[in-house]
Order: C-alpha cells, then structure tokens, then sequence
C-alpha cells in the first residue's frame, strides 16, 4: 500500500520536476523526503538511518547534476532510498526489499539512475573512476561522483581506486559520507584522522578563507589553477601540520562542510563542477538525521531496525518460526565466550559485522581477544593467519557472500600453510530481503575445492556449538556456513562434544529412497518426511554435516541401500554438496538416480529466504514433491 507522499515531493517523479522548484524550496523538499522514508522503513521495514544521514546530500546531488547523464554512484547502496524516491519509483517504493518489487540497492536493470549495481561495499570509486576515464576516452563531458561512507571507506578498494585516480587526469568527484559510523562505530586509524579533520578549528578558519580566495580564482585557466593548488595545499599542510592524506594522493581536498545545509550543498556542488582534476569533497553528517530514536538512541540498531511505531519509535520483534529459538549468530558469540574462557589460544575476527555476527558478545567479554578490524575481509582472514602462526587459533566471522573477498586469502595465507584458523560463514545460503548480492551462494562450491579446509555445516544450535568446540581443537582450516535467523532448539545451551570430522549422520531410517541433506535443510526434510509417511512414503533421512571430508563410510552404506537419492543444500548446485555426492558415487562406482536440491546457475533475486526456497525447489513442500515423484517413478520401474 502506497505511503503518501507530502505536498512537494508528490510532484516529484525524477530529478527533472524537482530542479523545476527555486532553491528556496528545497527544505521543504528535504524535509518531506525524510518523512516519506519514516513512513515507508516504519511500515515495512529495510536499512533506515543511512538513509535518512544523506537527505539533504541526494537532493543537492540531483538539483545540480545532470543525471542520469552525469554518472552517480552509491557505495553499498543501503542509504539509496532518497536516490530511489526521487528518480520514478517513489509510487513503488512501498514494494522494497519485497518477492518481485524494487531491490534494497541500486541495481543497472531497475533503473538507468542506478548507474552500478551495488550491495557489498567499497566500489563506488573504482566504478565512477571507470565510467570516468571511459569518458575521457571517448570524450563526453559528464560529471561522475561516488558517494563513498566513512566505513566504506575502511575497505581497500576505495584506497586502490583513490591511489589510481589520483594519476587518473579524470574529474572524478569523491563525496566521503562521513557519519562515524558504519554499522556499529567506526574504527580504526582513518576514523581517528577524519574526526582530526573535522575538529581541527584552525584548519576549518583557514580553509574557509582559502576557499573564498581559491574557489573564485578557479575560473582563471590552467596556470592560476596550478598556482591555487600549490598555494592550496602548502597552507592546508601547514595549518595541519601534516599532509592532508588525500591531497597525498593528488586527490584535491575540500571540506569538512555541514551535509545537513541543502542550500551550502547545492552551491558547493556547482563550484565543484569548474574545478578540474581528482577531487574529493568531505561531508560531516549524523546518521539517522531528523529522527529522533534514530538520531540519539543506538545507530547501529537504527541501521535496520526492522518494522516500527513511527510516532513512540518502539521497535517490533519478529517472532522466530519456532518461539524462543535462538538466532544462529548468537549461538556463535555465546559458544565463542564459552570455548575462549576454557581455551586461551582462541581469538575473534569480524570485518566490521559486530553485531551482526555477534562477535560483538566476545568483544564485550573479551575486549583484547577480539577484533572489528573494518570493511576489510582480506586483512581479517590474513590477520587471523598471522595470530594462528603464534600458535592461536583465531575464529574469523564473515558473511558468506562478503568472504568472496578474501577467497584468495583463505587459499594463500591460510590452507597452502594449513594454519589452524575457523572461519564461520554466516548467512550462508539465501540471505534474503538484500537479495543476489548478499546471498551465500556460492561458499560450498569455493571452499571444497580448497585442499587442508575442512567444510562443515550444522543442522542446528548444537550442531553449531559441536562443529566450534570441534574445530577449536582441529589444528587446521576449519570452515563452518550457517543461515541468517534462527535455529530450532530453544534449548540449546547442550553440553559441548567434539564431532569425529567427516562424520554424517542418521536422522531416520527408511526404504526406496533416501534425503541427504547439509546444515539446516535437515530440518526442511524432517518436514517433508513426517508428510510423506503419512502418504505411506518411507524415505530415510541422513544429515551429513561436512561436505570436505565427506562420511565414505556413510555413503557407502547409502548406495548399497538406495537406487534413488535426494540432495539438498542451500547452495548453488554448480560445484555444491550434491556435486560432490556425485562425484563420490562415481568415483566408487555406485549407480543410482540423484536429484539434487539446491540454488540453480541463475540470479535468485530477493525476498523472504522461505519464499527463495519455495522459488528454488527446496523448501519442505519442494522436498516432498521431488521424493513423491522420485517414489511414483520407482513403482512404474
Ligand atoms: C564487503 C562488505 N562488507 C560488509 C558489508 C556490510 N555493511 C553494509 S553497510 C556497512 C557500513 C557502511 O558504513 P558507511 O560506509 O560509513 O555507511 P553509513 O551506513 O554510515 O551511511 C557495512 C559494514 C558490506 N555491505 N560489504
Ligand atoms: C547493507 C549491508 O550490507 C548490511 O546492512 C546487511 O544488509 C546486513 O545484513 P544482515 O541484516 O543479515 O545482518
Ligand atoms: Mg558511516
């Protein structure tokens, strides 16, 4: 159901209708674009205090530029609903994040606004940068601006990207978004420089006069604007008594300016047009700006609250399918504190997902034991690697999708050394409402491959809590993929004990044919037995629990049994655990029919993960309904 949009902004299809109003009227405009996102993110939910933090930075944006011919670029892309709002979806934006309506991101196919698809963080440089050199190649004469957070920012792209663009001769225009925040606090050493920066009253006072006097020298050729860049940069030096570190990339520095004040804004984005070269304009703003509960209360629960009481800022829960059973990741941090408290060697890692993958219960447990060591995957894995050549054993968390960035780290730094590092890959598997990009497709494919790395995937909370205590104690590459949400125990606090590596498991016996299932599809395929017995089906149900090194001894047992076989996984089929069940059977010379579960060699796009499921073939029903047609088949043979 459509949310109504206020007076101005209902005469607001796309960017064209908006630079119809005079400036004057842009407040307002700000002021009825946040309202319309309270509304919208309160009703049905989504990323929220991003959003809200660049209001006044999209409507600039798109009052002084030309888009979609002049090229913008959202990094990560969370904090795009404004971007959306006003270029032609704000009648559909009610349909966000949902099966079959508008992507949470920027996507290329929904709209020629989104100029690159993003989700996973810390490419909008690169990509503005190729888009820009395109142009200066082919010679148009476009804008091309990426939108880049301070966290982003901790991501190594964005320092590869600078470090070119910085030779690059293209106009690019870098706007750094900076809020302190990423999804919890910022960290590290960029964060500390960058409140430097926008503290430093005497860098400010002068750079303010500088401005005046550079900016209006601009227009005057190519000489006066290489005397204003020396001139520019010896007094920012001075004044900061260090070089400023993007000017030490050739990139031109201007700011910190206020990203609240739309009208500064709009002037300062059109001064920025005339000035040539490599630049980047720093912004100071609050994330959750103009709400209150999100202005002031915790950020990084304000990031995506979820659904909520608008007016009291109360925050819905949602009720897990099965009442009081944990979410997977809380398990991890609980089972992390408890197995570090009974074993010193064992360290935690989280590329800036605290909260979310709950490393954050260890990093309050243990503040020096555990790390947020920012956007940066590659560093988390070979950071792990150094601590585990010291004879510790770090556990590093990384969501499946975002540990496509380290692939390389786990292969060179981790298994060619057989170090003894667990890495837990949460939301492994379809991930959801954030959709292709941050589904945890592919893991299983790429980790099996590996040589020393074990793959494992529990069935439930004390599965997890046993392949942890197991992998703690393994001396090698330990790798362990669970699902976003909860699990099935609400009992799960179980005693840990280790699991023999390799070793599947029965889950019930049967006839004709048999389920094999990795992780929590174990529990779909419980569903779909306890329905087919009562259609007088008998399939028998084994939980294999690794899918490298796989139970042989189990397997055998299998094929010796069966002549129909099911595989399920949450997970691409190319390469998969079915793949590998396949490989098996050949290798050993077995013969039998198998049908396999699982994501095809297709972009699944967003939604409930059931409703992904359900599309996927490999939800309870769509398990029964394979084994159905698999027995049927069985009967006529
Ligand atoms: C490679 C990658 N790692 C982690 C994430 C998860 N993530 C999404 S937004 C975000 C924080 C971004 O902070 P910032 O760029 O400052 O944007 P803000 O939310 O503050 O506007 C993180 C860590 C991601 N999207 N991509
Ligand atoms: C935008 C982004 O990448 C994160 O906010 C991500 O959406 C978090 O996912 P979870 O909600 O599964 O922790
Ligand atoms: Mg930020």
């Amino acid at each position: 159901m459509q949310i109504t949009p206020g007076p101005l902004l209902a005469q607001i299809q796309t960017p064209e209708d908006l630079k119809k109003f005079p400036k004057e009227k842009l407040v307002q405009i700000c002021e009825e674009l946040r309202h319309f996102i309270v509304d919208n993110v309160s009703v049905y939910g989504g990323h929220f205090g991003a959003s809200l933090g660049v209001v006044e930075l999209t409507v600039a944006l798109h009052y002084v530029l030309n888009t979609p011919q002049d090229q913008l670029v959202w990094d990560v892309g969370h904090q795009a609903y404004g971007h959306k709002i006003l270029t032609g979806r704000r009648e559909r934006f009610h349909t966000n994040r949902v099966y079959g309506g508008l992507s949470g991101f920027p996507k290329r196919k929904e709209s020629e606004y989104d100029t690159f698809g993003v989700g996973h963080s810390s490419t909008s440089i690169s990509a503005a940068l190729g888009m820009a050199m395109a142009s200066k190649y082919k010679g148009t004469d476009i804008q091309h601006v990426a939108v880049i957070g301070d966290g982003s920012m901790t991501g190594g792209m964005a320092f590869e990207a600078m470090n070119h663009a910085g030779v690059s001769g293209t106009n690019l225009l870098i706007i750094l978004n900076d809020n302190c925040m990423s999804i919890d606090p910022n960290v590290g050493a960029l964060k500390d420089y960058l409140t430097d920066i926008t503290t430093s009253h005497t860098y400010n006072k002068v750079k303010d006069e500088v401005w005046n006097i550079l900016g209006k020298l601009s227009k005057f050729g190519s000489s006066a604007q290489e005397i204003i860049s020396k001139v520019e940069g010896a007094v920012k030096s001075a004044v900061l008594k260090q070089s400023n570190l993007f000017e030490s990339l050739n990139l031109r520095y201007f700011g910190p300016v206020d990203g609240h004040d739309v009208d500064h804004l709009v002037e300062i984005l059109k001064d920025m047009r005339d000035i040539p070269g490599p630049k980047i304009l720093h912004c100071v703003t609050v994330k959750g700006k103009g709400y209150g509960p999100a202005e002031s209360g915790n950020k990084t629960t304000w990031h995506a609250p979820g659904t909520f009481d608008k007016v009291t800022g109360e925050i819905f829960k949602k009720v897990p399918t099965t009442p009081q059973a944990p979410k997977y990741q809380d398990v991890f941090g609980h089972t992390l504190v408890e197995l570090a408290e009974k074993d010193s060697r064992i360290m935690g890692v989280t590329p800036a997902m605290p909260s979310g993958s709950s490393m954050n219960i260890m990093m309050k447990a243990m503040p020096d034991r555990a790390f947020d060591v920012g956007i940066a995957e590659q560093h988390a894995v070979t950071f792990s690697a150094g601590m585990a050549t010291q004879g510790l054993v770090p556990f590093c968390n990384i969501y499946s999708s975002f540990m496509q960035r380290a692939y390389d780290q786990v292969i060179h730094d981790v298994c060619l050394q057989n170090l003894p590092v667990v890495f837990c890959l949460d939301r492994a598997g379809f991930a959801g409402a954030d959709g292709p990009t941050h589904h945890g497709a592919y893991d299983i494919a790429y980790f099996r491959c590996v040589p020393n790395l074990v793959v494992a995937s529990p069935m439930n909370e004390e599965e997890l809590r046993n392949m942890m205590f197991t992998g703690s104690t393994y001396g090698g590459p330990f790798s362990i993929r669970y699902p976003r949400g909860n699990g099935v125990m609400p009992q799960w606090k179980t005693p840990l004990r280790e699991i023999p590596v390799g070793q599947g498991r029965i889950i019930r016996e049967g006839e004709d044919i048999a389920i094999l299932t990795l992780g929590h599809m174990g529990n779909y395929a419980m569903e779909a037995c306890a329905s087919l017995v009562k259609e007088g089906l008998n399939p028998a149900h084994y939980d294999m629990r690794f899918v490298k090194p796989l139970d042989s001894d189990l397997l055998h047992e299998v094929f010796s049994k069966f002549k129909k076989i099911v595989t399920v996984e949450d997970g691409c089929l190319m390469g998969g655990f079915g793949s590998a069940v396949l490989e098996w059977m050949m290798d050993h010379g077995y013969q039998a029919q198998v049908k396999r579960l699982g994501i095809p060699d297709d972009i699944i796009e967003h939604g409930e993960q059931i409703e992904l499921h359900r599309e996927c073939g490999f939800d309870p029903e769509g398990i029964a309904a394979t084994v159905r047609s698999l027995a049927e088949h069985v009967h006529v043979s």
